[in-house]
């Protein structure tokens, strides 16, 4: 279970995990800490011998001057070492936190995707963990540190100085008050700002990833003032926290200085009457700086904490979101079907954020092996989300799909999607080398298969024109290369997956007269022994498919070979004869 944020300690909840993965770190840190804060409890005791005796003879001088320094050099190394190995610590944990949440991210299903925009959760990624590591490198080293300094400087006060001591600690918690008051504010005050931050940067990462449309458009002035607006909001949240962490340090540090002052005072008067040595008040005022200022900065990172508890609210809501496409254990495996590659069964669907608008209507359907299907219909009928369905990003709300005679729900995802090799209406290209691009069809091919697959999909004297040829940047998205080119190098990466079936989505849609001629030779190469489902919006390209299946608001209402389809004078027949009239246009 998610641990609630509305805990003080949710912070550590969440890191806890990830610090026990470090446990060499952690006790290396945790040394050295304990190592740095005795030296600085030592110094007080080392100025009461300086005072009382260090102005004596020179002898004493030496001892006191000596040990003083030695204390110092200690302090120096166990300060250094606890930098070293908290910082490492926090870079680490930042690592396997970033590592872990992208590794979810990244397998999670589409409903989660399509309700989340990709830019919010790189915001989420990059800004939130980020907090993470400044709360393990900083808030919470600081935060532990003065603990021990306090608790450390209360001990020895009261063993020095039982009397002024009782009246310290009846002081300071009079200061802890305001902190607790103020912290529950600070992390609702977190909250709104961290969302204030992811919504800009997500406002930012979209218009520069549409930069085409918003310059085309001449948005950009618009875009920047809305920019600048989101972060105005981002400031003013910041602003009314930043306000309220001032006022809880202000009476903080106020209160504990002010019983300081007020306890000293009386010592300075045992002083004067001899009841207590100058090296001892001077050593108690030490102590209760420490005890005083480890207090204050307490209370400053448990604010930081709690902001830090905002960030981590949002990463562990992440982590709470799972799949819900799960899958059942291969009940028998025999039914495996020789004959038949896919088959719907009475299938029903609707998008999960509408339920009610039934895309999908009781579909039945089967397609043999290696037959090649051709799906056609009007924009919308439901083509595209037959092959959501098939590669299992949703699950239908009725009905079977099964592979091979099996249902998909029995197999893993990955199992099922290794069978599929898609080609999609906007192909998605990274911004890394042609090479790449087609070898993410499949990481282990050999750089002779990388091209044999360019030349079969007609993108070969393309890339050898390219300054760097199969090297070539192609920039985000493959914006340097032509809408043509993009969707041949699609084709390249889909046949180096060599699966058994294969989605084309208007695979060719992009491409002029001759380079469709050549690459649909490609392609019909490639799906000899395979099963191809196209989607086809240019009915010119599928007539030597197997079967047509003519889709109409979700229904199938038409089926059969193109020659039979055009007999029968209905849907398909009207559609191709719409592109007749406007090719002629
Ligand atoms: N992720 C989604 N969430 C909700 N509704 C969606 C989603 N994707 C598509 N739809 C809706 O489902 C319906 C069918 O869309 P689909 O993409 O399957 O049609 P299509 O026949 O492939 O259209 P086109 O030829 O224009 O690509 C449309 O009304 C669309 O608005």
């Amino acid at each position: 279970m998610t641990p609630t944020p509305t805990s003080r300690f949710f912070v550590f909840k969440t890191v806890m995990p990830f610090l026990m993965q470090e446990k060499v770190l952690v006790m290396c840190w945790l040394l050295a800490l304990i190592g740095s804060s005795s030296a600085t409890l030592m110094i007080p005791n080392a100025i009461r011998e300086m005072i009382d005796h260090g102005f004596n003879e020179t002898n004493q001088v030496n001892r006191v001057f000596l040990g003083l320094f030695l204390v110092a050099i200690f302090l120096a190394i166990a300060t250094a070492l606890r930098f070293f190995f908290v910082s490492l610590l926090g870079e680490k944990i930042v690592l396997s936190l970033r590592e872990k949440l992208y590794s979810h991210l990244i397998k999670l299903d589409m409903t989660f995707h399509h309700s989340n925009q990709s830019s919010e959760l790189v915001s989420r990624l990059a800004a939130d963990t980020e907090l993470i590591r400044s709360v393990i490198a900083s808030s919470m080293s600081v935060a532990l540190r003065s603990l021990i300094t306090f608790l450390g400087s209360l001990i020895l006060m009261i063993y020095t100085e039982p009397k002024l001591a009782t009246l310290t600690i009846i002081s300071i918690p009079i200061a802890v008050v305001p902190i607790i008051l103020g912290a529950k504010r600070i992390r609702q005050k977190s909250k709104t700002n961290q969302d204030e931050v992811a919504a800009a940067n997500q406002y930012a990462a979209q218009t520069l990833g549409a930069i085409y449309t918003v310059q085309a458009f001449c948005q950009e002035n618009n875009a920047i003032n809305q920019f600048s607006a989101a972060l105005t909001n981002t400031f003013n949240a910041a602003k009314i926290r930043i306000f309220s962490q001032s006022i809880v340090t202000l009476l903080a540090i106020n209160l504990i200085f002010g019983a300081i002052v007020f306890v000293l005072w009386l010592g300075a008067k045992d002083v004067i009457n001899g009841q207590l040595s100058p090296g001892s008040l001077g050593q108690f005022v030490m102590y209760s700086l420490l005890a005083g200022t480890s207090v204050a900065s307490l209370s400053e990172m448990m604010n930081e904490l709690q902001k830090a508890s905002g960030g981590m609210q949002r990463i562990a809501e992440l982590f709470s979101v799972n799949s819900d496409l799960t899958s059942f254990p291969l009940v028998d495996a025999k039914k495996n079907s020789d004959t038949l590659a896919i088959e719907f069964n009475q299938v029903s669907f609707a998008y999960p954020i509408y339920p009610d608008k039934i895309i999908l209507n009781s579909i039945d359907l089967s397609i043999k092996k290696g037959e090649t299907i051709a799906i056609v219909g009007q924009s919308g009928a439901g083509k595209s989300s037959l092959f959501h369905l098939l590669l299992r990003f949703y699950d239908p709300t009725k009905g079977t799909i099964c592979l091979n005679g099996m249902d998909i729900k029995q197999l893993s995802l990955t199992q099922l999607r290794k069978n599929f090799a898609v080609v999609s209406q906007a192909p998605d290209l990274f911004a890394s080398s042609v090479k790449d691009n087609i070898a993410f069809g499949n990481p282990d091919a050999s750089f002779e298969e990388i091209v044999s697959v360019a030349k079969a999909a007609e993108a070969f004297d393309f890339i050898s024109s390219l300054p760097n040829g199969f090297d070539t940047q192609i920039g985000e998205r493959g914006t340097q290369l032509s809408g043509g080119q993009q969707q041949r190098i699609a084709i390249a990466r889909a046949m180096l997956k060599n699966a058994p079936i294969l989605l084309l989505d208007e695979a060719t849609s992009a491409l002029d007269a001759q380079s469709e001629y050549l690459v649909q030779q490609g392609l019909d190469r490639l799906m000899e022994h395979k099963t191809t489902i196209i989607i086809a919006h240019r009915l010119s390209t599928i007539q030597n498919a197997d079967k047509i299946i003519v889709l109409d608001k979700g229904l199938i209402v038409e089926q059969g070979i193109p020659k039979e389809l055009l007999e029968r004078k209905g849907v398909y027949a009207q559609l191709t004869q719409l592109q007749i009239n406007q090719s002629i246009q």
